[in-house]
């Protein structure tokens, strides 16, 4: 159990203590000061009222993960995860058509085997935020969400689509010549189950919605100038549960999975440098960045 879990426990079990003391500022002004929050590529509204955040994705062209990125998303989430009033988390990208594009490609091409390193910390770090979270936490996915994006969506504990079906979602990384790590695939297979997520990851399948749906990578699908209502009505529904017995479950369902990555960090760091550095594997990179551009002409 974490420790914010922790507490909570101890708290319900004490009879409702008040949250804030004497002398202390009320609760509301406290946690709007606190977290609402912009960052160049993050934009957080917290509404201290419903305790639900919602994290607008705000880097063009696509969202794509950089270290800047990750770095700013880790910080955001951070300061919610801080604060005892915010309970729920939306996210969701301000970019047209795009929730977000994965890992930027251009932190993984050319970059020294250092720079690497400190990309993938930060990746395992979204990760593990993420997926930990004390939050209940829903994707809003309104634009195509492949890879990291899709691996960022799957972190969450319910997937709302917009149901758009030039948009895709999932983890097609061996089109790209790499391989998934192994919690990408754990996060898919704890989703969707080992056959399909086998099948998915070999041949770097893209969903449109309504399959995405089929197989339970996405949990419902609406129009996509509903999917912000949607997606805070379906909040309340979680809200309802109580905290501590949720995030119990949570973390029981999750830790496992979690625990693999922590034990195995520096390994998985090393792995993903060497494998990502490998003239090859560069090959395969600069090619697809090549098919990128070409498709605009
Ligand atoms: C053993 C195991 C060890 C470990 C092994 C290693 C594990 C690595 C795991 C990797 C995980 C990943 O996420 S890898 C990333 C996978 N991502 C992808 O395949 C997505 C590629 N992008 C797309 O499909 C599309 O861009 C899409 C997102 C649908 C949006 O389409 P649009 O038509 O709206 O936009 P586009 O015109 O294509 O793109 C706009 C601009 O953004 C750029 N762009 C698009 N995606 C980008 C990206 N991911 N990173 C950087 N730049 C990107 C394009 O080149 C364009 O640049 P300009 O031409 O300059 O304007």
């Amino acid at each position: 159990m974490s420790l914010r879990a922790a507490t909570r426990v101890t708290r319900s079990l004490s009879g409702l203590l008040p949250r804030w003391g004497h002398g202390q500022a009320p609760p509301l002004l406290f946690s709007q000061q606190r977290n609402n929050s912009t960052s160049p590529k993050i934009r957080v509204e917290f509404n201290p009222t419903s305790g639900v955040a919602v994290m607008h994705m705000q880097s063009p062209p696509v969202n794509s993960l950089s270290l800047d990125f990750l770095t700013e998303f880790c910080i955001g989430l951070e300061k919610l995860e801080m604060d005892k009033g915010c309970r729920g988390l939306i996210i969701t990208s301000s970019q047209p058509k795009v929730f977000s594009a994965g890992l930027d490609i251009l932190e993984m091409y050319g970059k020294s085997p250092e720079r690497c390193g400190e990309f993938w910390k930060a990746v395992q770090e979204m990760w593990l935020k993420l997926y930990g979270s004390d939050m209940i936490t829903i994707a809003a996915i309104n634009g195509s969400s492949p890879a990291g994006g899709c691996l960022m969506a799957l972190t969450c504990d319910y997937r709302i689509m917009a149901d758009q079906p030039r948009y895709t979602i999932g983890l097609n990384e061996t089109l790209l010549g790499i391989v998934a790590p192994f919690w990408f695939k754990d996060t898919m297979a704890n989703t969707v189950g080992h056959r399909t997520t086998e099948m998915a990851l070999q041949l770097g399948l893209l969903y449109d919605p309504s399959e995405a749906l089929n197989v339970g990578l996405v949990d419902q699908l609406v129009p996509e100038d509903q999917i912000l209502s949607a997606a805070t009505q379906t909040m309340t529904k979680w809200l309802a549960i109580p905290d501590h017995a949720r995030q119990i479950t949570k973390s029981m369902m999750r830790k496992p999975t979690i625990d693999r990555l922590t034990s195995n960090r520096e390994a998985d760091i090393q792995n993903f440098v060497n494998f990502i550095t490998k003239d090859s594997i560069q090959k395969s990179l600069r090619a697809y960045l090549e098919i990128l551009k070409k498709k605009k002409t």
